[in-house]
């Protein structure tokens, strides 16, 4: 059977383990066709991002013209944007509803503290998501306050929602105090917390870029918003296990997409 077509727009990471390499390993990984929009170009490792070069405006959009002009997009997830020209490029063709099941990844900050992206930029995105899946640090800087507790994921969830997005999931998988890993959904009319075990693991160098991919991919094979993002939380903690012992780089490294050792 032809297989659904997802997808990504976003940064490249050279060190593969974030950004659109993971992307397309999840979609693959996950059994869809990914097709691929380079917004940025970002010289990275899993010690840390040493520079960010957005792309020219038209160079994004001529790429998203080609793909959407002869593939069969179920759905589109974002990831970095690299500048405001390149947000409102892509906003456009949210708006004109040619960016189907769309989840946006808010990407503000890489874990090793790099700027990836500007709270300004992300939110000429959001009133087009179908799913917006910030974490916690991007919930904060979103809302301008504190989430640092349970009930904050939640309230956070649902104020996010003002924005625009349909569903919003506010990631808590670096919860203090916690031991699970707790998500919070808004669904539009309520706030599920989704709890998961949380897995000891110094390598998580791309969780949430692989959390949002899976989602669209799930969104893609006719999901519904929370049956995918429910997916999406299992998938990652299982490729959280598999790479718990790799050795990939001296930093935060990668997942096991493929599950080679789960
Ligand atoms: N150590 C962990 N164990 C289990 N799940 C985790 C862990 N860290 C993150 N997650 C999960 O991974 C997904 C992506 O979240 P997160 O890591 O917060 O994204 P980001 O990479 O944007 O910070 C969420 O479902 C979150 O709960
Ligand atoms: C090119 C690129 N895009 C996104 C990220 C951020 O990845 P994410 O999975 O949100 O989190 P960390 O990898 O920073 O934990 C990135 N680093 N590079």
């Amino acid at each position: 059977m032809t297989p659904p077509v997802v997808l990504t727009i976003a940064g490249s990471d050279s060190g593969a383990g974030a950004g659109i390499q993971a992307d397309l390993k999840v979609f693959a990984a996950l059994r869809s066709y990914g097709t691929s929009v380079l917004t940025a170009v970002t010289a990275q490792n899993t010690l840390g991002v040493a520079g960010v070069f957005p792309l020219p405006p038209d160079v994004v959009t001529a790429q998203v013209d080609a793909v959407l002009a002869d593939f069969a997009v179920r759905a589109v997830k974002t990831g970095v944007l690299g500048t405001p020209e390149i947000a409102s490029a892509v906003a456009e063709r949210a708006r004109d509803g040619l960016l189907p099941n769309l989840v946006v990844d808010p990407v503000l900050v890489s874990t090793s503290g790099h700027r990836l992206g500007a709270v300004a930029v992300v939110e000429r995105l959001l009133p087009y998501a179908m799913v917006a899946t910030p974490n916690r640090a991007e919930a904060e800087a979103l809302l301008g306050r504190r989430v640092s507790s349970r009930s904050d994921l939640a309230d956070a969830a649902r104020d996010l929602a003002s924005g625009g997005p349909r569903y919003v999931v506010v990631t808590g998988g670096d919860l203090p105090d916690e031991a699970e890993s707790v998500d919070a959904l808004w669904t539009g009319t309520e706030v599920q917390l989704l709890p998961g075990p949380r897995v000891a693991t110094g390598n998580t160098h791309g969780t949430g870029c692989s959390f949002s991919a899976a989602i669209a991919v799930r969104l893609g094979l006719g999901d519904a918003v929370p049956q995918a993002v429910r997916f999406a939380k299992e998938y990652v903690a299982g490729a959280l296990v598999g790479a718990r012992r790799w050795r990939l780089g001296g930093g935060s490294g990668p997942l096991d997409h493929f599950g080679w050792h789960r």
